[in-house]
């Protein structure tokens, strides 16, 4: 030994050891922050221990550091600390970079956090070196489904034909991260908006995107009391409490969610790049040091957060009662129309937005904030729960021909409930007079729908009204080819089916096309056939 050398004094070791055992001990009974303060403790002592020229290296030391980062990596991991936890790994793994638990840690959380080629990365490593006493079924397992979804996302190739077949019932069809033919561009209705790189189908998924957080629970009715209010308080809190601790644990939650808008003076926004909203893209982060104003995210939340609609709750086989809110940054960046050209659903803590009509390169992509299914006056109070003025081109043709007297008189008659043919008749005629063509005739259409399919689905009103007004399937071509697919739409399509037979070839490709407006074409035809069959019977 060098005359400089120093021994280790046997109470640090002792220290060092006690240290590591309790550590563990904390890992094993799922102590996951006691666990972390006391593995802090142990590699701060083995780092000094470690940079000390004046003490032997010792590779037992180097050995208990590697498995001290590791360890530490999974408890932070269990608190949902993945920013940290990713950097214990590669603290480990710059000690041995085939570490086999690092490795399969890493793996983990990268998948969790949708980087499936970095994922697939580690869990390749972890293969090549795999000890023999490893559980290589769950290491098979994490290599196919890192491969499955890094192709899903790249494709869009998404299938739910089983799941819908199967009745909606069974695991959630596997979903990955997916931005389509979209990019984030200055819009012409307010601020930043999802634009088409190029021509796009009906039903065809535009993206997909995982929840920051969200929220789930039943709301009752109940006035009693404010029952219903203050369980809505308590999830809002809740929901809130959660993208707080997101944001504070994940460097790039924060940077996307401060992308987000305010709600206000949009018209000055910086266009932020798509491709950062690519999980797997990385980042320097490390200029983001302030944190989002309470006030701010607040605001950030009430403007982007969206409630999961009764579809996507019956899809999960829940009953009206249940509502849930999250916070889908991407998709945050899609205005509102009342003539929209896509259509959300949720499946468990993803949101799919699919083309709900067909779209031309460099259209706006944009989404029913709320029912638009409805008049004017009715759309104008609900936008203004929103807090803003609608600027789309089916509110500005309205606006314009509000001022007819005719349509105060039908408006009036909605109101009023007058006899649904006389109605329906009135505003074709009114629109032949006012010559009102194209997508126009389909945004009136959309918005007395009510009136409309009360008389189609009506035997004794059509015997009545039937020759004088144009057909369902003119009517709904054009309300689709204006607003994009609906259930309520496809509904009245499947009763009409129902009646002459069941419909022909042709009839039941006109409802497909629209089912996929509506569900969108990640299904075979014959799982659409099933939907179809459960849209018929009102069961969704
Ligand atoms: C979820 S954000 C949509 C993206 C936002 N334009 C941006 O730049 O981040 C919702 C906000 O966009 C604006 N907005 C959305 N649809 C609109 C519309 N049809 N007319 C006017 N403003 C709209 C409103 O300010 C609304 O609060």
């Amino acid at each position: 030994m060098k005359e400089t050398e120093q021994q280790p004094n046997n109470e640090e070791e002792e220290k060092m050891q006690h240290l590591r055992f309790k550590a563990n001990e904390l890992l094993l009974r799922e102590q996951w922050e006691q666990s972390i303060q006391t593995y802090s403790q142990f590699i701060s002592l083995c780092q000094t221990r470690i940079s000390n020229p004046r003490i032997r290296p010792d590779p037992k030391l180097q050995k208990s550091l590697c498995l001290a980062f590791s360890n530490r990596a999974e408890a932070r991991s269990k608190t949902r600390d993945f920013d940290r936890a990713l950097k214990d790994c590669d603290e480990a793994l710059r000690i041995e970079n085939t570490h086999f638990k690092t490795l399969m840690c890493k793996g983990k959380i990268l998948l969790g956090l949708d980087r499936y080629t970095t994922a697939l990365n580690c869990f390749k490593i972890a293969d090549l070196g795999h000890p023999s006493n490893a559980d290589s079924e769950t290491l098979n397992g994490y290599l196919e489904k890192c491969k499955k979804l890094e192709s899903l996302s790249r494709s869009g190739g998404f299938d739910f034909s089983n799941w819908v077949s199967n009745g909606f019932k069974g695991k959630f069809p596997e979903l990955a991260e997916y931005i389509g033919a979209v990019q984030i561009k200055k819009s012409e209705i307010s601020g930043r908006g999802l634009i088409a790189t190029k021509n796009i189908d009906v039903g065809s998924v535009l993206l997909v995107t995982k929840a920051i957080a969200t929220e789930r629970g039943i709301l009752p009715e109940s006035k009693m009391e404010n029952l219903g209010e203050n369980a809505q308080m308590v999830m809002w809190k809740n929901f809130v409490d959660k993208v707080v601790e997101s944001t504070s644990n994940c460097e790039r939650t924060h940077f996307l969610l401060s992308k987000l808008s305010v709600g206000e003076n949009e018209e000055g926004l910086e266009v932020p790049d798509t491709s950062a909203f690519r999980p797997e893209v990385e980042q320097d982060y490390g200029f983001l040091n302030e944190k989002i104003e309470v006030g701010v995210m607040l605001s950030i939340l009430d403007v982007n957060s969206l409630v999961e609609e009764t579809f996507s709750s019956k899809f999960s086989g829940k009953n009206g009662d249940y509502h849930g809110v999250g916070i889908w940054v991407l998709a945050s960046f899609i205005n509102h129309s009342c003539n929209p050209n896509a259509k959300r659903f949720h499946i468990g803590d993803h949101v799919i937005v699919h083309a709900s009509r067909d779209i031309k390169e460099g259209e706006e992509i944009t989404m029913g904030y709320f029912d638009v299914f409805s008049p004017l006056k009715n759309r104008k109070e609900m936008v203004k729960n929103w807090g803003f003025d609608c600027h789309c081109k089916r509110c500005k043709f309205e606006d314009g021909i509000s001022v007819k007297q005719e349509m105060g008189e039908i408006e009036m008659g909605y109101e009023r409930g007058v006899d649904v043919g006389s109605m329906v008749y009135k505003l074709e005629e009114s629109m032949r007079r006012w010559m009102v063509r194209g997508k126009m005739k389909g945004y009136l259409r959309a918005s007395f729908w009510k009136v409309y399919s009360e008389l189609f689905v009506s035997e004794k009103l059509m015997m009545k009204w039937g020759r004088k007004v144009p057909t369902m399937e003119i009517v709904v071509e054009s309300v689709a080819e204006a607003v994009g697919g609906d259930e309520r739409v496809l509904r009245v399509v499947i009763e009409g089916m129902k009646r002459n037979g069941g419909g022909g070839v042709v009839e039941m490709e006109k409802a497909m096309k629209l089912g996929k407006g509506v569900y969108g074409k990640v299904m075979k035809k014959q799982a659409m056939r099933s939907l179809l069959s459960l849209t018929k019977l009102g069961i969704i």
